[in-house]
This record gives C-alpha cells, structure tokens and sequence, in this order.
C-alpha cells in the first residue's frame, strides 16, 4: 500500500467487526415500516424514523446498509436523509455500505462511481453495492475508484432472492455458470490489487443451498455480504453451514427482522443486540 492510499475497507471492517462485532445493520424505510411506526410517509417521517434507528444502534453495529430505494422515492429531500444517515453512523465509528445495485455500461458506471466513493462524491460511501449485468469488464473502473478510496464495491454475484437463481445458475459457452464467472473475475481482480485490499466483495445470500458451496470457494479472500437473514428465511446456522472456515470474511447482514421492533427505541436496541451477538459468535467460530 503506497503512503497515499487510505486504508482499505477489508482492514477497517475486520478492525471493527472484532471489536463490536460483524453485523450490518440494514436499513429500509419502506411506507409500510413509516406507517405502523405511526410515521407520516415524507422525507419528515423518513427522518425521524432514522433518527430512531441511529439512536438505537448507537456504536453497536460494524456497518450500516441503508438501502437508496426507499429514500430515492422521497426525492431530493429523501437523498438529504439518506446522507445525513451515513455521516450519522460514520460519526459513530460504523462504516457505511450503500445499496443502490447500479450496473450500466463502463462511462455510466464512472459517473455512479464518482457519485458513491471519494471525499467529493455525493455519499462518501465506505462501500456500495453494484450489478454485473451489463458485464464485469464495466465495472473495472468502478473497483478501481473503491480500491483508491479505501472502499468495497459489492457485486451481486448469488442473490438471496429465489428468482435469482434461473439466470445465475445459467452457463455460459465455457460451461460456466454466470455466478462461476463472476466469482472467478471478481477473485483476479481482487488478486491484481495486492494482498489484503480486497476492493471487490460478493453478494452472497445467506439463503443458498449447499450447491453454491463452490462459487463461495471460487471468490477466494473477497468478503461477503449475506443478506437473507431473518424476513427471508435464513438463520445464523446457515451462515455456519454456508461460509464454514471463511468466518472472517463474512458480514451477516439483516434489515427487516431487526426494524419491525421499533419504533420504541429501547425494543429496537435490543433487537440490533439480538443480531449482533450471534453475528459475533459466528465470527468467532463458536
Ligand atoms: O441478494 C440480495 C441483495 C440485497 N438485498 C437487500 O437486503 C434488504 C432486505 O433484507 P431483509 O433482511 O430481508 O429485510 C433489501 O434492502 C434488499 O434490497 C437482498 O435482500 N438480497
């Protein structure tokens, strides 16, 4: 790592994730969450209703994961809350993940790139989340900006989602599955940024059967963003029986299973609690 280079975000989560713990705290606003929280549905409402969950969180979590889609619906004044949200929790030590999924072709990649990672970018992203629809060849320059700002670009490589599974289980001419293809691009090009400065992590959803074992050996050291815990079925024990020997690289994420414990604070800190202390035992390989 040259003098000028930030440290990476693989070493400030690990850092992290062993003093607190490796929990991502998923944030998702949605109407329905603003109403039964007995919040109007404004960019007022999304407001306190983030102020709560700031509150409850505290310094407790490694990373937060606010997801864009529910404050871009509030327009400008729901991106203001989305921002204020991550200077909140990086105010508190966490690093923040946004995840907004872009993928486009490589100069409209550049343009969401400048807009995410950076001190002069819009967000000041600790790290993002991306598509490699339109080909992993585009986001090159998209892992490259990450890598010099000391982030983690994402890319959804196994989906938690089962209406995922038809087009990345698909194979391509080398007999490849597009998720087999991906893993392997997104490992080299973590290998051509030197040891330890992993700027490209992997979507891998905690809801994957046993088969998907394989792609998870094929990211090598990349770390791994495993939503699908809790509204979507999945459990601690699947991390376990996923992510075996790669404990380290994990950042077990929730969203939904944590938040429907609001809008009363204190049920809402110890529903974060209750995430964030098997995510520590997972870590720890207990
Ligand atoms: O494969 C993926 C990638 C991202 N997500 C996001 O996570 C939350 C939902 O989390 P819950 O814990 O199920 O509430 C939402 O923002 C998704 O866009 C995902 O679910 N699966």
């Amino acid at each position: 790592m040259s003098s000028t280079t930030p440290p990476s975000f693989a070493q400030r989560f690990a850092r992290l994730a062993d003093e607190r713990s490796p929990f991502c705290l998923g944030v998702d606003p949605s109407r329905d969450l603003l109403t039964r929280w007995g919040l109007p549905d404004t960019a007022q409402g999304l407001s306190d209703f983030c102020e709560r969950i700031a509150e409850a969180a505290g310094d407790s979590v490694a990373v937060v994961k606010p997801q864009s889609a529910f404050f871009e619906r509030h327009g400008p004044a729901g991106l203001q809350v989305l921002q204020q949200l991550m200077k909140r929790f990086q105010a508190a030590g966490s690093l923040a993940l946004l995840d907004v999924k872009r993928g486009d072709i490589g100069s409209t990649m550049d343009a969401y790139a400048e807009s995410v990672f950076g001190p002069d970018s819009a967000y000041q992203a600790d790290a993002a989340t991306f598509t490699a629809y339109l080909g992993l060849g585009a986001l090159v320059k998209t892992i490259e900006r990450a890598r010099a700002s000391g982030a983690c670009a994402f890319l959804v490589v196994r989906s938690s989602n089962p209406e995922g599974t038809s087009l990345q289980k698909s194979k391509g001419e080398d007999g490849r599955t597009v998720a087999e293809a991906l893993a392997d691009g997104l490992r080299e090009l973590n290998e051509k940024a030197g040891p330890g400065v992993l700027p490209a992590g992997a979507v891998m959803g905690a809801t994957l059967p046993d088969s998907d074992r394989g792609v998870i050996e094929r990211l090598g050291g990349a770390l791994l963003l495993t939503p699908g815990i809790g509204a979507q079925g999945a459990g601690f024990d699947d991390l376990k029986r996923l992510f075996a020997g790669r404990e380290a690289q994990v950042i077990p994420t929730a969203t939904r299973s944590v938040l429907e414990a609001g809008p009363d604070v204190a049920s809402l800190r110890a529903a974060i609690l209750r995430h964030v202390e098997p995510a520590r035992r997972f870590r720890q390989g207990a």
